[in-house]
């Protein structure tokens, strides 16, 4: 199989990525902590201003390495993930020839991304007492709030779901689970991390537009999720539901709603029995939701001066102290390692995923992290580019962010490229993919 993203391919995606866009990321980051001076000052006294200027400086540092083109270096802050990041430098310098060192255009472009982003981590940890500063929150509670109008929206919607759950026939149920996956796949066009952190919000009511966008959607293998989930169903009885399912999040903001009220109709409709998330620990991607983004999250809706926007807050936390939702984070999900390596890796996460009836991965990076970001024709099976990491069936639920796609029809992917040459990378394209391990 052709090589991993190599960033030296100039005009690949991977290749303005690093060179324009996370230049941008960083000079942003570099500006909010400089914007927060005060806040440090309020907090921490001038202990604090001078920990602002240490992690600007320290990013500054960061953002020219990148730009010079430097080697990649090993981390410092004694974190957890410290070892198992340095052991990964060490494995990518052994992947290239004689004394070259690893650098960041000279390097797997998932890799880099990767690392940039747990570098910012290490340049605010290395320096108390702002260690805990988020640099990405403000984005991603402003997201939240310009997405204000869909979220009543859809809040609105699922309400009116609750009120006639019991009565829906099979048939409608099905309308509706299609319709809430659909609403929680368009929810990840809204990642703060393609925009270089530009508003990348939802504004209008996420329902109306689903038909409109439906042949925008490349793989649907929606009725296999269904059937998957209606057998594990019947498996319980009619109305004694079985499935465990888990979401591993993407972004947080209207992305994170979305998830929310999908995982809400899984649970109300008797078609799950519990729901498992999946978050980050640490600030990514910019706009990738951590413990405190989902707490944060659960609270705003709730305290919503809206109806039903608060009742769904409401519900959401009742899921919460019941146990019926459970909300999990592992140091994973934020190393560049691809998944078929995670039950090497991280084999107390792969057990716990054992224990799934179905996860849903969302977003583009888990796409990337689960086909190995590898230039794989678009044709070959989903299945087989996951190369052995089947913990339970799993779902892809994706807008299409990055040069890599598979499980096409054949001709379709050339077709696209022929009339839009962008598909691949415009956040227009979604996917709906399915694996299971138990039909190969
Ligand atoms: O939030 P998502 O859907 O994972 O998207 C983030 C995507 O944006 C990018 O940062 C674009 O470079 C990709 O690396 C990443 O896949
Ligand atoms: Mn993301």
């Amino acid at each position: 199989m052709n090589n991993l993203f190599i960033i030296i391919y100039y005009r690949t995606f991977a290749y303005l990525t690093i060179r324009d866009r996370l230049p941008t990321i960083l000079t942003k980051v570099i500006d909010t902590i400089h914007r927060n001076k005060n806040k440090f000052f309020e907090e921490h006294g001038e202990e604090g201003v001078e920990a602002e200027k240490r992690a600007i400086s320290l990013l500054s540092k960061l953002r020219n390495e990148l730009q010079t083109d430097k080697p990649v270096l090993p981390l410092s802050d004694g974190l957890l993930d410290m070892e198992q990041w340095n052991q990964y430098v060490e494995r990518q310098q052994a992947l290239l020839d004689g004394d070259e060192a690893p650098s960041w255009f000279k390097s797997p472009w998932l890799y880099m991304e990767c690392y940039m982003y747990r570098r910012i981590q290490e340049s605010v940890k290395l320096n108390p007492p702002i260690c805990d500063f988020d640099v990405f929150e403000e984005g991603k509670t402003h997201s939240f709030f310009e997405s204000q109008q869909a979220i009543m929206a859809i809040c609105t919607y699922l309400q009116g779901l609750h009120k006639n759950m019991e009565d829906l026939s099979e048939e409608q149920l099905l309308e509706q689970f299609l319709k809430l996956l659909q609403v929680s796949l368009w929810g990840n066009k809204c990642d703060l991390s393609i925009s270089a952190g530009q508003d990348n919000s939802q504004k209008s009511s996420p329902i109306d537009s689903l038909e409109t966008l439906k042949h925008m959607i490349l793989v649907d293998d929606s009725r296999l999720v269904w059937s998957m989930l209606m057998n594990s169903r019947a498996a319980g009885g009619p109305v004694k539901p079985v499935a465990r399912v888990d979401i591993v999040l993407d972004n947080a903001g209207f992305e994170l709603v979305t998830d929310l009220v999908l995982a809400d109709f899984l649970v109300a409709s008797k078609l799950a029995s519990e729901i498992h998330f999946h978050g980050k620990c640490i600030p990514w991607f910019v706009s990738d939701t951590t413990r405190k983004d989902f707490e944060w999250t659960m609270r705003q809706v709730q305290s919503a001066n809206h109806k039903w926007m608060s009742k769904c807050g409401f519900q959401w936390q009742g899921y919460m102290k019941q146990g019926t939702w459970v909300y999990h984070d592992h140091p994973f999900w934020t190393l560049p390692h691809e998944f078929c390596d995670m039950s090497k890796d991280a084999p107390d996460l792969y057990a716990k995923l054992q224990k799934s009836d179905l996860i849903f991965f969302k977003g583009d990076l888990n796409y990337r992290k689960l086909t190995g970001d590898r230039r794989w024709d678009y044709t070959v099976s989903f299945n087989k580019v996951l190369r052995g990491f089947q913990p339970a069936p799993l779902c892809s639920l994706r807008t299409l962010k990055a040069d890599v796609q598979v499980g096409l029809r054949p001709g379709q992917g050339e077709k696209l490229t022929a009339t839009d040459p962008d598909w691949m990378t415009s956040g227009k394209y979604a996917v709906i993919q399915f694996s299971s391990p138990y039909n190969e």
